[in-house]
């Protein structure tokens, strides 16, 4: 559904308080029947067709989105559509192949033992009945000294109380073994799948928002880890249940038999239908998950202008929103799963009492000892297990095959570029040339945001781009981090061209600054140590500091460097961020740097400081400078002025200045009024 159909979208006013507007009761049940999705009809059975109908349109549109989204943007091989084909190729390939074998092995052989096991016991308490049956016939007609109770029944009691103690120790070893081996595959399939979502191209941030993308890492995964700890646990085990108990019911009495599997061709119906709906329900359930944990992560990320603009209430009604439909559709599935009980329950109870009826008439009869009824009846309860076991296994299944399509499609996806191949040089210069560079975002490819570029630079050159805002400064350096490659045009690093240069090797290369730089909550010591591939040691990193300015600050601070500077560094002020972030630079000793507007949100104490450490980060190395100050540029071997991604005018400081009517020139005069060009 869409975000515009909020029925109470702003409909709070901040003087309220948030009692008044919602209450527990409302949140789970008056909003749904006020949803125009499910109507507060006296007959819940409507709401539940028409929700029914609502849920497989959604989610058929999900998956064709999905779908078309992977055709139009990547073309890509081997991501076709999720089928039951290619996901149970995924599950042998990825998921199994994740597994802990030693315990899954162990799993299987344990299972197996379990399942002889529970033939066993209908036989033996068969057995035994057959023995009670024809010493009581003894002791009635010979009286008490013809029979030796305790004799007659030690064996098969004794056996009987073997197998159920190894059965129980068996059943508690399986659930251990399976348990371990889902979490273990869950564990390993969302570290697989983080690793990958890291390597993706920054294009495929562009189009996927984090709080999805962690809803899919950990609710999503969630279903795979229960589908192979339920399935590699149960469908053995339900296998062996079903053939064998249909084998032992046939060979105790054929006719019997027949009339206790009469049923199953229905239940088999009902369940195959079950099961493509719960797996279509699954896909609208994991969407709205995503969406929720959207929501959250975007608002509680970004609290602060949340409080400052008053949106408490108006966040937690859009979250309560997304959150509800989640709780829609789970109760749909309920509703859904309880159908096919009740159906199920209903028949096999009406089978029961008819096959009863009929091996009474054959006890009666003579055609069958009360001890073979005794096995066969407990023949059905293990075939109605295993059927029923693979009924709940083939609807997990289908569920999660379909709902896990996206979970699925991201961990095969490819990144466009490859981290690992290309060339590592030994000896690294930072000669930076562009030729003829052009560039659209994918997003918008009729926007032209760069053409024609050309640019050379050398080690020592400090290269300054100055234009007005959405000129494509800021796309420029991300070509050059490679966070896009050009649309037309080559970039080449000491004349070899970036696409023929190992990633990780290219990036370690760089040194990036930027105007808010990320630091993580995680101690200053690891933030700065974060620049350097390999780790680096404390000596290094005091030096890094102190060559950035930072050391003076972080020694004043209660815990040094062993400060958590809290989620986006909510706990120091711009200008230490800033100098952390240029130490991490200056650690990792680049050849090339790329500074986006690094002093331009501080005041000039703090720009001065700042500008001491990037001058000193600057020394011997190539520089980009992304500037809006002018103050920063003046000092540059070369100016280039950007207008609409074509380079106007380029020059040292002073021949721009000379140039008659130059857009440089003015952009001087403008800062006499304003110290910032857009
Ligand atoms: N990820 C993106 N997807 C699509 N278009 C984008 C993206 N990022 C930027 N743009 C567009 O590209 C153009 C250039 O943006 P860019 O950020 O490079 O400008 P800028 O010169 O750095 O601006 P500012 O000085 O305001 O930061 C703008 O029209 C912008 O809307």
């Amino acid at each position: 559904m869409d975000d515009a159909r909020i029925p109470f979208q702003r409909s709070l006013r901040p003087e309220e308080p948030a009692e008044s507007q919602m209450s527990w009761q409302q949140l789970d049940g008056e909003r749904l029947s006020q949803d125009p999705d499910w109507p507060a009809s006296a007959c819940w059975a409507l709401s539940y067709v028409k929700m029914h109908n609502m849920l497989l349109q959604e989610a058929r549109q999900i998956q064709s989105e999905g779908q078309q989204a992977q055709e139009e943007q990547h073309g890509r091989t081997g991501l076709e559509a999720v089928t039951i084909a290619s996901s149970l190729k995924l599950l042998k390939n990825e998921v199994f192949s994740l597994c802990p074998m030693h315990f899954l092995i162990s799993g299987i052989v344990v299972s197996f033992v379990l399942t002889t096991l529970s033939f066993m016991v209908p036989w033996v308490q068969g057995q035994l009945v057959d023995v009670a049956v024809s010493e009581a016939a003894k002791y009635a007609k010979d009286g008490p000294e013809a029979v030796d109770i305790g004799a007659a029944l030690f064996e098969p009691i004794l056996l009987l109380s073997v197998l159920m103690f190894s059965s129980y120790l068996c059943e508690i070893m399986v659930g251990i073994l399976f348990a371990i081996c889902g979490h273990t595959t869950v564990t390993r399939l969302r570290i697989k799948l983080f690793q990958n979502l890291t390597e993706q191209e920054i294009a495929f941030y562009d189009s996927h928002v984090s709080g999805e993308l962690s809803s899919r890492l950990i609710n999503d995964s969630q279903a795979l880890s229960s589908l192979t700890q339920f399935t590699t646990q149960t469908v053995l085990g339900a296998v062996v249940k079903f053939a064998g108990s249909l084998l032992a019911m046939f060979a105790t009495h054929p006719k019997l038999a027949l009339l206790a599997t009469i049923i199953t061709p229905i239940n088999m119906v009902l369940v195959k239908r079950t099961g493509k709906t719960v797996g279509f329900y699954g896909v609208v359930q994991n969407h709205a998950m995503a969406k929720a944990n959207a929501v959250a992560v975007e608002v509680l990320g970004s609290v602060r202008t949340v409080q400052s603009n008053v949106g408490e209430q108006y966040e937690a009604e859009f979250f309560m929103h997304r959150l509800n439909r989640y709780l829609r559709i789970i109760k749909a599935t309920v509703y859904l799963e309880t159908v096919l009980r009740f159906t199920q329950y209903g028949l096999s109870k009406v089978r029961n009492i008819v096959v009863l009826a009929v091996a009474m008439n054959q006890v009666i009869t003579g055609q069958l000892t009360i001890g073979s009824y005794t096995a066969f009846a407990q023949y059905v309860t293990l075939y109605e297990d295993g059927f029923k076991n693979l009924a709940d296994i083939w609807i997990n299944f289908k569920q999660t095959i379909t709902s896990t399509g996206k979970f699925i499609q991201l961990l095969l996806r490819q990144p466009d570029f490859a981290f690992d191949q290309g060339l590592q040089p030994t000896n690294c210069l930072g000669r930076l040339h562009l030729k003829d560079v052009s560039f659209a975002y994918a997003s918008r490819p009729d926007h032209q945001v760069l053409s024609s570029i050309n640019l050379e630079a050398n080690p020592g050159d400090v290269v300054a781009l100055v234009g007005e805002s959405g000129a494509g400064k800021s796309t420029l350096g991300r070509l050059l981090l490679r966070h896009y490659d050009p649309t037309s045009g080559h970039i080449f690093f000491d004349a070899l061209d970036y696409r023929s240069l190992n990633l990780r090797w290219l990036r370690a290369q760089i040194g990036f600054v930027e105007q808010e730089p990320v630091l993580f909550d995680r101690t200053l010591e690891e933030n700065i140590a974060y620049g350097s591939a390999k780790g680096a040691p404390m000596k290094d990193i005091q030096e890094a500091a102190s060559r950035a300015n930072a050391h003076n600050f972080i020694s004043t601070l209660q815990n040094g460097y062993n400060t958590h500077p809290g989620e986006r560094a909510a706990r120091i002020s711009g200008g230490q961020k800033q100098r952390v972030a240029i130490a991490r630079a200056i650690i990792r000793n680049p050849k090339l740097l790329v500074l986006d507007e690094a002093t331009s949100a501080l005041d000039s104490e703090n720009e001065h400081i700042v500008q001491q450490a990037l001058d000193e980060l600057m020394n011997g190395r190539t520089t980009f400078v992304i500037a809006h100050r002018l103050s920063t540029v003046i000092g540059a071997t070369k100016i280039m002025v950007l207008d609409k991604g074509y380079v106007i005018e380029e020059g040292s400081h002073s021949e721009l200045v000379a140039r008659e009517n130059s857009r440089y020139g003015s952009f001087m005069k403008h800062q006499l009024v304003s110290p910032l060009l857009s």
